[in-house]
């Protein structure tokens, strides 16, 4: 399984441009391809969903072209019915292209076929067929009733009068109706069946329906009328706006993080129903800020989001982004009228308890509703997403949290989204590391503890990893190029490091890692790949807030490529030498310089020439040659530097 794994963050602070909406684009392009001329679009959103309307439209004879290097693209309207009257259409998972095109194709008087992914043969379609039969259209489900896949037959459809559609399943068959009634000429009204939800939803069709010439009459949100002889005209140019259920992650991450975060390309004037989720921020305590194209986020004055419990009927999708934000609330948070959450990309109330258990929340599951109590500390965990968008970008704001967060299948965020790890990571402020790397006894772990100590960071001796691991081998009568059993020891080893000590199986081992065939002993062992791939977790789990220093032979390049702060700490061989002499006669350990020279220069020399993570000086790394340095003044030379990584 692919997966991304998120670095620690201390907070998040910075500007987001995002990308277009996803509900306005693929109105906005059925739109165009069903009005009369031609129409210009900006900004498009470039994503799966959209794609599978780009080639939908394309197979029924609509003409469009994008602009190179860029989101905007001209659509030639076939001004009716579409001009192709056979095609098989397969629409993934865009639920934004299913509905809407089955009732425009079931007017259209033609033979189609629909199918999408599993999960959307799973996504309930039988009240927009329903709806569309009872106007005469002659719909099939291929495969189980209710159900896409479809097959749609030309039909005489009776035009005009009064059509029933339920709205408490999904508010897109409702939207698909809408767009598609002008295609019949008539006065045609629609009731609603049900109380309507994500009435948002309906306000963007409802919006972008009058810019391309069409005003529906709405009474209340029970009744709407197409009126007679619509037709839809391109209004020319139409700029797309930003997605705001996108904006969500991003208002998160502020309201959590400190902020501030803005969102470019979404504001006060947007006819998405989803910016209200920064009035629900707001109700739990961010600070907010609005501009008519922009919008922008801040930790509340207390630092803590208050709980909360309340109806996000009206806004399904960034309602998600709040269950996550609960994980950093003060107390139990409640999520109500969410039921449609059950029949999205996948069944979000059941996905979201799951994996918000996983990271130590305590979560109540009910069938339209969630209660999360957030923990009283944070575990890191593997998110699973579920082929959902949404699971994987809403899962990302735990690393807020200070803590390591892997997202499997990160990919799933390309159905809306597909640089949003990209944009996230521009927002966010990692927990800082500074990674000390450096030849044997040069000196790295006197001066990374002296400059942990002095930032009161946390310290990380990688080194003394290798060690135990070739000390409990040796102790096992393990040989020291047994990989497999090596890597077993090192995946699980029983390390504890407290006062100062560091203890092996309770076993106080501090001294005894020391010694020199340990140190031979760990150079072995560390030129194994399972080894170091055994420990690499192990090592990364050390970056918390609020910040950490770690040295060893690969921290800059392998452990924390993303350091801060890169030093190559380094010493001539016959310094070095002599400083592990001192070190050891002032422990009343015996050895000879002579010895130590020889053993050190081979264990240098192993540690460069091994193919895993061999011990150089990167390019992105300063150097700090110590030979003519005391202690205090290398620790100086990083201390100097640490402003710049803050
Ligand atoms: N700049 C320096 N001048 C003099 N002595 C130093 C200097 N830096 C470190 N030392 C001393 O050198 C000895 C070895 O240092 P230290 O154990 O920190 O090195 P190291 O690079 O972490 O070694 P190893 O790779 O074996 O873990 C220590 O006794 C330390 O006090
Ligand atoms: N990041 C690291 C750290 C250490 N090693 C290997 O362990 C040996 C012992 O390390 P010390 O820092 O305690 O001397 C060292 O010789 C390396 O072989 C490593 O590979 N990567």
């Amino acid at each position: 399984m692919e997966y991304l794994d998120l670095v620690p963050l201390q907070g998040a602070r910075g500007r987001v441009r995002l990308p277009g909406s996803k509900s306005i684009s693929n109105r906005v392009l059925l739109l165009a391809a069903l009005a009369e001329g031609e129409t210009d679009i900006r900004d498009l959103l470039a994503s799966d969903d959209v794609e599978r309307m780009l080639d939908a439209l394309r197979a029924l004879g609509v003409s469009w072209q994008r602009r190179e290097g860029s989101d905007d693209y001209t659509v030639q309207g076939v001004g009716g019915a579409f001009p192709v009257k056979t095609a098989e259409l397969f629409l993934g998972n865009a639920g934004t292209a299913f509905r809407p095109l089955t009732a425009a194709l079931a007017l259209a008087g033609g033979e189609y076929r629909l199918s999408g992914v599993a999960r959307m043969h799973e996504r309930p379609i039988g009240d927009l067929v329903d709806a569309l039969r009872e106007a005469g259209a002659a719909i099939d489900y291929l495969g189980k009733e209710g159900y896409p896949p479809l097959a749609i037959h030309p039909a005489t459809v009776r035009a005009g009068g009064a059509l029933r559609v339920r709205g408490d399943v999904s508010s897109q068959f409702l939207t698909a109706l809408l767009m598609a009634l002008p295609l019949t000429g008539e006065e045609t009204v629609i009731e609603v069946v049900g109380e309507l939800i994500s009435k948002p939803y309906i306000a963007i069709t409802l919006a972008l329906m009058a810019r391309f010439g069409v005003e529906v009459r709405r009474e209340g949100w029970a009744r709407f009328t197409v009126p007679a002889g619509a037709r839809y005209r391109s209004p020319g140019t139409v700029y797309v706006e930003g997605d705001a259920s996108s904006a969500s992650y991003f208002l998160a991450a502020g309201a959590i993080g400190g902020g501030p975060v803005r969102v470019e390309g979404v504001g006060r004037d947007s006819i998405q129903g989803d910016v209200r989720f920064a009035e629900a921020l707001a109700q739990l305590g961010a600070r907010i800020d609005m501009g008519p194209n922009w919008i922008e986020a801040s930790a509340p004055e207390s630092g803590r989001l208050r709980a909360f419990d309340m109806d996000l009927n009206h806004i399904p999708d960034a309602a998600m982004t709040l269950a996550v934000a609960a994980l950093f609330a003060e107390g139990p948070c409640t999520l109500r009228n969410i039921a449609s959450w059950r029949v999205k990309e996948t069944d979000r109330i059941a996905a979201m308890a799951t994996e918000l258990r996983k990271v130590g929340a305590e979560v109540e599951e009910g069938g339209d509703y969630l209660v999360v109590t957030p923990p009283a500390a944070l575990r890191m965990a593997a998110i699973d997403t579920y082929d959902d968008h949404r699971m994987a970008m809403c899962f990302s704001l735990v690393s807020l949290g200070g803590l390591r967060v892997r997202i499997n299948d990160p990919k799933c965020v390309n159905k809306t989204f597909p640089t949003y790890f990209e944009r996230f990571a521009e927002v966010a402020r990692p927990v800082p590391v500074i990674a000390i790397d450096g030849p044997s006894a040069s000196g790295k772990g006197t001066v990374a503890a002296r400059v942990a100590e002095a930032l009161g960071w946390h310290y990380l001796d990688s080194g003394s990893l290798y060690r135990l691991v070739a000390l409990a081998g040796m102790r096992a009568g393990v040989a020291l190029d047994d990989e497999a059993r090596l890597a077993g020891i090192a995946a699980a080893l029983p390390v504890s490091f407290e006062g100062g000590r560091i203890w092996l199986e309770g076993k106080d081992v501090t001294e005894d890692i020391r010694a020199e065939a340990c140190s031979v002993g760990a150079s072995k062992v560390a030129a194994l790949p399972a080894v170091r791939e055994a420990l690499l977790d192990r090592q990364r789990d050390y970056r918390a807030a609020p910040g950490l220093v770690a040295e060893g032979r690969d921290i800059g390049s392998v452990v924390f490529p993303d350091a801060q702060l890169k030093v190559f700490l380094t010493a001539s061989a016959e310094a070095r030498a002599e400083r592990r002499y001192k070190q050891l006669m002032e422990k009343g350990m015996a050895a000879s310089m002579e010895s130590l020279l020889r053993d050190l220069q081979e264990r240098d020399a192993r540690d460069a020439a091994r193919p895993v993570a061999p011990l150089k000086q990167l390019p992105d790394a300063e150097l700090l040659d110590t030979t003519q340095m005391d202690v205090k003044q290398a620790v100086s030379f990083v201390l100097e530097r640490v402003p710049a990584v803050e």
